[in-house]
């Protein structure tokens, strides 16, 4: 039988990189070569199953990643913005897939992807679920039956750790919205609201951000309209959920020409 596709997982001790390590052990489709944190990160050097708080699993904490990426097919990375263009790099020289879930991307940050997308497959997404992938084609259906007399509202709520805002997914919402509307999200954004603010413009789409406990991730697109109100609802209760997303898009991306992907593609979901 042929060796096993390597992975590599990149902020090995955050919640999702916990939770990813996990999910791989517990996969029969793909195996484990590496793991990487940040540079002065007490695990670096240690076996992460040991440095997890269990048995040893044959696989070291690297805060350089050229040596666990030569052995890799896919890197999944759910780290910080700068971290994720840096290990773009190295994706891209190992022509290996890179599973970007990171957020708080700003554009100048995205752009700054394309050069590796040349060279290998890049799969970004705010939220690697199943079912917010299903709510985006929603949200779309939903924005082009309504016209702008349905005011449309994106509310996120997170534990409270996170520490960017909007979500990647309320984004991710806000401009399926824009684009069933035939609109640029950055023209019509309204996010942050606080004091004398004028009243609504028509046709905004308005984002809220709640932050408390250990929320794992909650969705809302609200069209307000005269009389009435439509609620499409996504609640995260698991974060396993995005690590099944993820690893089935590095299996997927592994394969793919060189370029920049979605969910929606891994999903077959894109309309
Ligand atoms: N797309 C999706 O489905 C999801 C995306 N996320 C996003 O994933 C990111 C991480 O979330 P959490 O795990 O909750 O955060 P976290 O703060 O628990 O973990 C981030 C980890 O990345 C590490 N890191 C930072 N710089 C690094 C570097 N240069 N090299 C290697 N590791 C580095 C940190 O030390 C930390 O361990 C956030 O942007 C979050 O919004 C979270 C859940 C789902
Ligand atoms: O930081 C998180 O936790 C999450 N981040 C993603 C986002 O920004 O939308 C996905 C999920 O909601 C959890």
């Amino acid at each position: 039988m042929s060796e096993l596709p390597g992975i590599v997982i990149a902020g090995a001790s955050g919640r999702m990189g916990q939770m990813l390590i996990r999910s791989v052990q517990d996969s029969d489709k793909m195996r484990l070569v590496g793991v990487l944190e940040r540079e002065g990160h007490d695990w670096i050097g240690r076996d992460v199953g040991e440095a997890m708080g269990g048995q040893p699993i044959g696989a070291l904490v690297w805060d350089d990643p050229l040596e666990p990426m030569s052995q890799a097919r896919a890197v999944i990375d759910f780290t910080a913005p700068e971290a994720t263009i840096a290990l773009s790099h190295t994706a891209a020289q190992a022509r290996a897939a890179h599973i970007i879930g990171t957020t708080g991307m700003t554009d100048e940050q995205i752009a700054q992807l394309e050069p590796a997308s040349r060279h290998c497959a890049i799969v970004r997404a705010g939220n690697m679920s199943l079912g917010v992938n299903l709510l985006v084609q929603l949200t779309k259906q939903v924005a082009a039956a309504l016209d702008e007399d349905f005011d449309i509202e994106v509310i996120e709520s997170h534990h409270h750790h996170k520490v960017d805002a909007p979500s990647g997914t309320a984004l991710m919402l806000g401009e399926a919205a824009a684009e069933a509307r035939g609109v640029t999200l950055s023209d019509v954004r309204d996010a942050g609201r606080d004091g004398i603010t004028g009243a609504r413009r028509k046709g905004d789409i308005g984002f809220t951000a709640i932050r408390g406990g250990d929320i794992v991730g909650e969705h809302d697109v609200l069209f307000a309209g005269p009389g009435e109100r439509i609620v499409l609802r996504h609640m995260a209760t698991d974060r396993a959920l995005f690590a099944k997303g993820a690893l089935k898009a590095a299996l997927w991306a592994m394969d793919k020409s060189p370029g920049q992907y979605d969910m929606l593609d891994v999903l077959g979901l894109k309309s």
